[in-house]
């Protein structure tokens, strides 16, 4: 287990590149295709011949998150500068029902949580009634990017969405920009609720790394309506980079 750990959190740095070709090479990042789990989320036609990115477009998406993923995503494609190509400094980040095939912790948990052990924001099976996000992160200018489209299963005040929800997503955002040299957990996490997010829209999410300090990131989060005129959120959170085996219970 530690030596696969070790071996996910070499290849950690090149998390970003990762397509969902390229997680069948390293299934760590995956859920087995041949989970009876994993089938039994299928609700749409898809395929599960192969781990399942919830980052792609599917039909409950509307408008507003089609034209923003369709924004960042041109954002990623190849660059021409005059005759030379240049790899873009945007990547979309793919989305799985696990960030790790094998969950740390093997020690002591079951076997029957590990293979039933889903991350948060990706469980909820029917498309649309939950989160359907995607993440795209900047490397260059230490940056991370979410649209979020917030489903009615969300819901808190009548209407709009759960502040937890809200939370859940800000700490996957930041957590995600922590994470891009290496794992990292969120030890504090501040947020101002400025104006509530209906149920069903969508909005920008954008995360940026302040300040580093040996282990310690500190990283700010803004949550806008599409065209940046309403801010709905505001957070700060402060993460620290953690050898794996602190997981381990060690
Ligand atoms: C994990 C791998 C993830 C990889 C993902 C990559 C894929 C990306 C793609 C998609 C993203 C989706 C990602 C979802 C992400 C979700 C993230 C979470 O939700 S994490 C769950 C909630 N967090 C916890 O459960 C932490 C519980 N707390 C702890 O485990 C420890 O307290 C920890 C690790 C945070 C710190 O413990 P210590 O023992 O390592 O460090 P000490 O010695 O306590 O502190 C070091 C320094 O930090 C300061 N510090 C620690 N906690 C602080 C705090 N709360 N406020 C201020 N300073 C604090 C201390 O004062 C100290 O500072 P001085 O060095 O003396 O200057």
């Amino acid at each position: 287990m530690a030596r696969s750990l070790d071996r996910l959190y070499k290849g950690f740095r090149n998390l970003v590149s990762l397509s969902a070709m390229w997680s069948m090479k390293h299934p760590i990042y995956s859920v087995s295709s041949r989970s009876p789990s994993v089938r039994s989320m299928a609700v749409l036609p898809f395929s599960f011949s192969k781990p399942w990115d919830f980052s792609l477009p599917n039909p409950s998406w509307g408008p507003e998150m089609m034209q923003l993923y369709e924004h960042y995503n041109s954002m990623c494609e190849v660059e021409t500068e005059g005759e030379e190509k240049q790899e873009s400094s945007w990547k979309r980040l793919p989305g799985y029902n696990r960030l790790l095939k094998y969950a740390t912790g093997g020690v002591y948990l079951s076997k029957m949580i590990q293979s039933k052990a889903r991350l948060f924001t990706r469980n909820i099976r029917e498309p649309g009634a939950g989160f359907e996000y995607v993440l795209f992160v900047n490397i260059k200018e230490q940056k991370c990017v979410c649209i979020l489209q917030a489903g009615h299963l969300l819901e808190g005040p009548p209407g709009h969405v759960h502040g937890g929800a809200i939370a859940t997503m800000i700490d996957t955002v930041t957590g995600c920009l922590a994470s891009l040299s290496g794992a990292a957990m969120t030890a504090n996490l501040n947020i101002n609720y400025r104006s509530p997010i209906p149920l069903g829209s969508t909005v920008v999410m954008e995360s940026f790394l302040d300040k580093k300090e040996g282990r310690k990131m500190f990283v700010s989060c803004k949550v806008t309506s599409p065209d940046g005129t309403k801010l709905h959120t505001e957070a700060t959170a402060l993460f620290l980079s953690i050898n794996l085996n602190h997981l381990m219970g060690r």
